[in-house]
């Protein structure tokens, strides 16, 4: 995330760390979001390739251990049947992972809510980005959660010749556009906004201009969660 703020500790209960193993440890490489007990919702260009993966709950800082993590191995890798990861500007840039077993949920650890299918907000809604994502252009990842307001940036204008043009389609959200964006790292997770006064996860957090993170009329572009649901509930059932 560039620009923005360290988030109040599990503020967003239900963002994840998803990391892979490389030796004997683990490292962050996506986030995504916790949507049932068993169940994690993430970008599919963040699990195209076959790695051991683990996801970390109630995690806020990625390099220590804080006692309120619950570690998940995670048992099948869903993506979307459509998604080609040579073009990202396709769209189907979801994926859904089954975990070995349940999550507990606390004070730490929730479901984040999901909209209705077909739901578009409108222009200027609010929504944070959340992630441990790049806080600079080729920057590093960020030790503890980070947030930035991104409202909304509707499709007319996010598609717009000096925006995004065609490469933005109707299955996709835009938000920010100026200072803040996401980043490297912050892949695969929530687009949270506020909906009649409740968080909804409307976005996963799928691509950024390749010129850089923050790049002015180029907000970051998230897979449209509200596209996806009937997808979601036919493999989670
Ligand atoms: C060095 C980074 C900034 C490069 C940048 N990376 C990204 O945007 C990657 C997703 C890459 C998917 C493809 N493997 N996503 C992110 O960094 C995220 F913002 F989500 F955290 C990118 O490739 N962006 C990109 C590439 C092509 C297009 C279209 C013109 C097709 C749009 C954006």
């Amino acid at each position: 995330v560039v620009g923005g703020e360290v988030a109040k500790p599990n503020s967003w209960p239900w963002q994840i760390s998803l990391q892979y193993k490389s030796g004997s440890n683990f490292y962050h490489t996506c986030g995504g979001t916790l949507i049932r007990r068993g169940w994690v919702m993430t970008a599919a260009h963040c699990v195209d390739r076959s790695r051991t993966w683990r996801v970390v709950l109630g995690e806020h800082n990625i390099n220590s251990h804080e006692g309120k993590e619950q570690y998940m191995s995670v048992s099948r890798v869903y993506l979307h049947p459509n998604w080609n990861s040579a073009n990202v500007a396709g769209g189907w840039d979801i994926a859904l992972l089954r975990l070995s077993s349940d999550a507990s949920l606390n004070n730490n650890v929730q479901l984040g809510a999901l909209p209705p299918s077909g739901q578009v907000l409108p222009h200027n809604n609010p929504c944070y980005i959340t992630g441990w994502g790049r806080t600079q252009t080729g920057g590093q990842l960020s030790a503890q959660l980070k947030q930035a307001y991104l409202p909304v940036v509707d499709h007319k204008t996010c598609s717009s010749y000096g925006w995004w043009g065609s490469t933005v389609k109707n299955s996709m959200v835009c938000a920010g556009g100026g200072s803040e964006s996401g980043c490297q790292g912050d892949s695969g997770g929530p687009l949270n906004c506020s909906v009649n006064g409740r968080w909804v996860v409307h976005g996963v957090t799928s691509f950024v201009s390749s010129s850089g993170c923050n790049a002015y009329r180029k907000p970051t572009v998230f897979t449209r969660v509200s596209a996806y649901i009937s997808w979601m509930n036919g493999i989670m059932g």
